[in-house]
């Protein structure tokens, strides 16, 4: 391909020192991509600066050179002339001849065409006339320009020796309006795909109906740029108008019918079908826009879909460049958020204040151009006149002061200035706030609230979880959820907000989700423990009281169980002695012999017990209750007749695994003093009461014992990580508070493997086997909006105990594994060998796979799969090490294609220097 393009600007140059005064011109080409392979399709955008124009037949023949070399051509637009649109429209038929002349030029071999032919003529069109910008053609929807006549003709040429524009025009209503295309001096370019050269006249003899544009040729003045641009604010970029949406045709090739896939402009709505989408948006510099649309605004209803490509893209394109032009869509600057849109306590932001304001800890979500209310002081965020719908990072110098009324609030009461909504005064009341009279507080971000001009504290808000869900019901924000986490909860000594607000980049978020009984809990608190993060004192408290009225709620089951063997034991007693009749006082001797029998006072105890626990009492006796019963417990756990039902625990359905462990420590656990060990914690169910969403920072400790090691994760040592535990009762229905979670890095889903064996019955009695529920809740969340472009790591938990059930419950108990036939191999050492995985090995890599053809069938994208057994430390040391290496290799990767590409960008740089010396 080097050799091709040098031979091609030799040609090029060669003529420039035949005809200097003609040709003399620097241009480029945009290279070919030459990156890594998987991109090789994709033409590249690289920006030249040029500072000829060549003549207009010089710019068609380079066009049509490169399309026989597939090169895109990059375009200098400078500026839009509504008076030279108006005056002079060349008609499409011009254009024909145009391109056509140029044609014939090319196979003729000869780059003499400095002559623009059409109906009227030759034309001599800008000899030598310098300017600056970049080469190439424009891929105006339509470019027409009337020429009636010889005077129209020498106009032209005049006009050509004053300026060389390429002006494309798509303004289907007035053109009354001057904008500037291009916004600053170093002017943008634009990839054309050579079949855009031939198509140029068919599109615009369909379009010209409703668009208007106009050829040029100026030499462009620098001023001309740098004016408009200085004028702009930085951050501001042309609008571009919205071509008429309701066609349903591809814009292109106007083919198509209602449900044919399409791909959108960001910027103008155009349409493309799958045959013209590349064509008409080339390399996606800017993500997908148009090639003419490149460098302008996007649409602002189009925000919410930055990042996110339809189906048909995803076809055309591999990962790899899917996900860079997603990013480069996401993170060009054309596509941010235009400062001035955005007022903030009645003042238009400045880029500076709008740069502040996204990249703080916690910013506005979805923001979008509008008018609105900022706190300072607690972060409250609001639209003007509403109440407040989000507490972002307090303290961010934007926009003015916060005025009166900015919430229309008609309560008297004033929050830092603010007359607050009726809501917000409910939720004063509620954390016990005095709120009579006329009074002005000040709330600080902590939420630490303080009447004006004194010095106490009349109530903390955000203390209690209760309060929380007050607001939650209200419709109030609460602070973030890892704002709320404290400094002791952040392991290795990192601290929480200020590291983050200044490094939140290395802050990565893992969101783990799982349904009821997966072991997120479990997998939450043993990262805990081996990361060292400490448990909060609510935490402990929580767990204490978790772990103790659990207990009772094991010593209920296996007192009923005590009753359901003593009465089969008498039943069977008796029947012996019916069979074998002998004196009278033998069933007497029944009772007592009977192993199961407990006193009349344990009887009581047992009666209340198990009353309680049918009521559902439970809850409220326990663990309040526990230094009263502590010493029933100690009298039952020795009694014969608890310790025979304990023997036979295994009979008791009811009874879940854990509560052995916690059994055997049930003296222990029934005393006042209870202290829970970290293994006590683990076990126990559930994390705190509160919404169900739990949160903790952390860092994967530096090895020490390996220096080689050592120096490979010093990346990752120096790397935080915030693992966030959202219960499947939190996501809601349809999964609508995800959108929470939208930032987060990685999303973990928990799946248990015993589940294929488990049944859950809804509220219409239907029983649903669980595996099939965690189907229908990883589906919910991997198509989630929020999640499109994030990775995905499954875990599937408890492996251990699959080893245990597999051969007794075969895997194709659960409809979604029916075809599971594993072949087994008869010999007994076999089983264990690495060519012969055992049952449950298979039957674990074969439900893996079967989460996985769902997930690509969904995103199209790889699912990280792997095993877990929650309950022990490595298992869960091992996976989240797995995050890391995902979200690692992530960043490499795209370090690694940001480097090829500027490495292609410099080599062409070069390229072109050489040739043009
Ligand atoms: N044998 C075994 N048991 C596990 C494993 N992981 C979790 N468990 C147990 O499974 C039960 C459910 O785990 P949890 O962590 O509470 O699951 P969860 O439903 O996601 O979390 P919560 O809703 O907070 O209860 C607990 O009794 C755990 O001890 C595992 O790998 N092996
Ligand atoms: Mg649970």
């Amino acid at each position: 391909m080097a050799a091709v393009l040098k031979s091609l600007f030799q040609v090029s140059t060669s003529k420039k020192e035949d005809n200097q005064e003609e040709f003399d011109v620097e241009y480029s080409f945009a290279e070919e991509y030459s990156g890594p392979p998987v991109s090789y399709d994709i033409p590249k955008v690289v920006p030249v600066d040029v500072h000829r124009i060549p003549t207009a037949s010089v710019v068609a023949t380079a066009a049509i050179l490169s399309k026989n070399l597939s090169l895109p051509v990059i375009e200098p637009i400078v500026k839009r002339d509504p008076q030279s649109i108006k005056n002079q429209k060349l008609k499409e038929s011009d254009l024909d001849s145009v391109v056509t002349s140029v044609c014939v030029d090319n196979e003729d071999s000869t780059l003499e065409s400095e002559y623009v032919e059409n109906d009227h003529g030759c034309y001599r069109a800008s000899d030598g006339i310098e300017s600056s910008g970049t080469l190439g053609f424009s891929d105006s929807h339509d470019n027409s320009r009337e020429l009636s006549g010889s005077s129209d003709v020498e106009d032209l040429v005049d006009e050509c020796k004053e300026e060389v524009r390429f002006v494309s025009e798509s303004n289907p209503v007035g053109l009354d309006y001057e904008e500037p295309i291009l916004s600053s001096p170093d002017l943008s370019c634009e990839v054309l795909s050579c079949e855009e050269v031939e198509d140029y006249a068919d599109e615009v003899a369909v379009n010209q109906g409703n668009r208007t544009a106009v050829v040029t040729f100026g030499e462009i003045q620098s001023s001309d740029v740098s004016t408009d641009s200085d004028e702009e604010e930085p951050g501001m970029f042309p609008e571009k108008p919205i071509v008429s949406s309701d066609s349903k045709k591809c814009f292109r090739c106007h083919r198509g019918k209602r449900f044919t896939e399409r791909e959108v402009c960001i910027v103008c709505g155009a349409k493309y079908c799958i045959n013209c989408v590349l064509r008409a948006m080339g390399a996606m510099p800017e993500g997908r826009k148009c090639i003419t649309c490149i460098g302008y605004r996007i649409i602002e209803s189009k925000r919410d879909s930055l990042g996110k490509c339809s189906a048909m893209l995803k076809r055309l394109l591999s990962k790899w460049q899917m996900n860079e032009i997603m990013e480069l869509e996401k993170s060009c600057q054309a596509n941010q958020l235009p400062p001035h849109l955005v007022s903030v306590n009645g003042r238009c932001l400045s880029l500076r204040e709008l740069v502040d304001l996204l990249s703080c800890a916690y910013p506005p979500k979805k923001l979008r151009p509008g008018k609105y209310w900022y706190d300072k002081v607690a972060g409250f965020w609001g639209k003007e006149g509403h109440k407040p719908c989000q507490i972002i990072s307090p303290q961010l110098a934007v926009g003015d002061t916060i005025k009166r009324d900015a919430s229309k609030g008609n309560t008297n009461i004033l929050i830092n200035g603010r007359e607050i909504t009726q809501a917000e005064l409910y939720m004063l009341k509620l954390a016990g706030i005095n709120c009579e009279g006329n009074v002005c507080f000040w709330l600080s971000a902590d939420g630490s609230c303080q009447e004006e001009g004194m010095n106490n504290v009349v109530g903390k808000i955000w203390d209690k979880t209760t309060h929380k869900l007050f607001c939650a019901a209200l419709r109030l924000p609460i602070p973030p959820v890892s704002a709320n986490s404290s400094d002791e909860e952040v392991g290795s000594g990192l601290g929480a907000g200020d590291s983050r607000s200044t490094d939140s980049k290395k802050l990565n978020k893992l969101l783990l989700a799982g349904c009821d009984q997966s072991g997120t809990s479990t997998l939450f608190k043993q990262a805990k423990i081996v990361y060292r993060v400490p448990f909060s004192e609510e935490e402990h408290q929580n767990i204490t009281y978790t772990i103790q009225r659990n207990l009772y709620r094991y010593i209920a089951i296996l007192l009923e169980g005590r009753e359901k063997f003593e009465e089969e034991y008498h039943v069977e007693m008796r029947k012996k002695w019916l069979d074998e009749p002998g004196p009278s006082v033998l069933p007497d001797l029944i009772e007592e012999e009977n192993i199961y029998s407990i006193s009349p006072r344990l009887k009581n105890f047992s009666d209340w017990l198990l009353q309680a626990m049918m009521l559902g009492n439970l809850e409220v006796i326990f663990p309040a209750a526990t230094r009263e019963y502590a010493a029933v417990v100690e009298e039952l756990w020795k009694h014969k007749a608890f310790q025979a039902t304990y023997q036979r625990r295994n009979e008791l359905q009811m009874l879940p695994r854990v509560a052995n462990y916690f059994l055997d420590h049930a003296v222990e656990i029934s005393k006042a003093d209870y202290n829970p060990s970290d293994m006590d914690k683990l076990y126990a169910e559930g994390i705190t009461s509160s919404n169900g969403v739990a949160c903790m920072d952390f860092s994967f400790p530096n090895p020490t014992q390996d220096s080689y090691m050592e120096a490979v994760d010093q990346y990752s040592s120096s790397m935080r990580y915030q693992l966030i535990r959202v219960h499947a009762s939190c996501v809601g229905k349809n999964c609508k508070w995800l959108e929470m979670f939208e930032d987060v890095d990685l999303v973990i889903f928990c799946v248990s493997l015993t589940e294929y064996t488990e049944y859950m019955e809804d509220y219409n009695g239907i029983c649903t086997n669980k595996m099939m529920e965690s189907k229908k809740l990883f589906e919910n969340i991997i198509s989630h909006p929020s999640f499109a472009q994030k990775h995905c790591l499954l875990l599937l938990n408890k492996f251990d105990i699959l080893e245990e059930i597999i051969e007794q419950a075969p895997l194709s108990e659960c409809e979604w594994f029916q075809d599971f036939n594993p072949v087994i191999s008869r010999h007994p050492n076999s089983n264990t060998s690495n060519n012969n995985p055992s049952l449950a090995q298979r039957a674990y890599h074969y439900i893996a796979v079967q989460f996985k053809r769902l997930y690509y069938s969904i995103t199209q994208q790889k699912l990280y799969v792997s095993q877990l057994t929650a309950l022990e430390p490595d298992s869960v040391d091992g996976a989240l090490k797995y995050t890391r290496e995902i979200l690692k290799w992530d960043e490499e990767k795209h370090k690694i294609m940001r480097d090829w590409m500027t490495e292609d960008a410099e080599a062409s740089t070069t390229l072109e220097a050489s040739i043009t010396t």
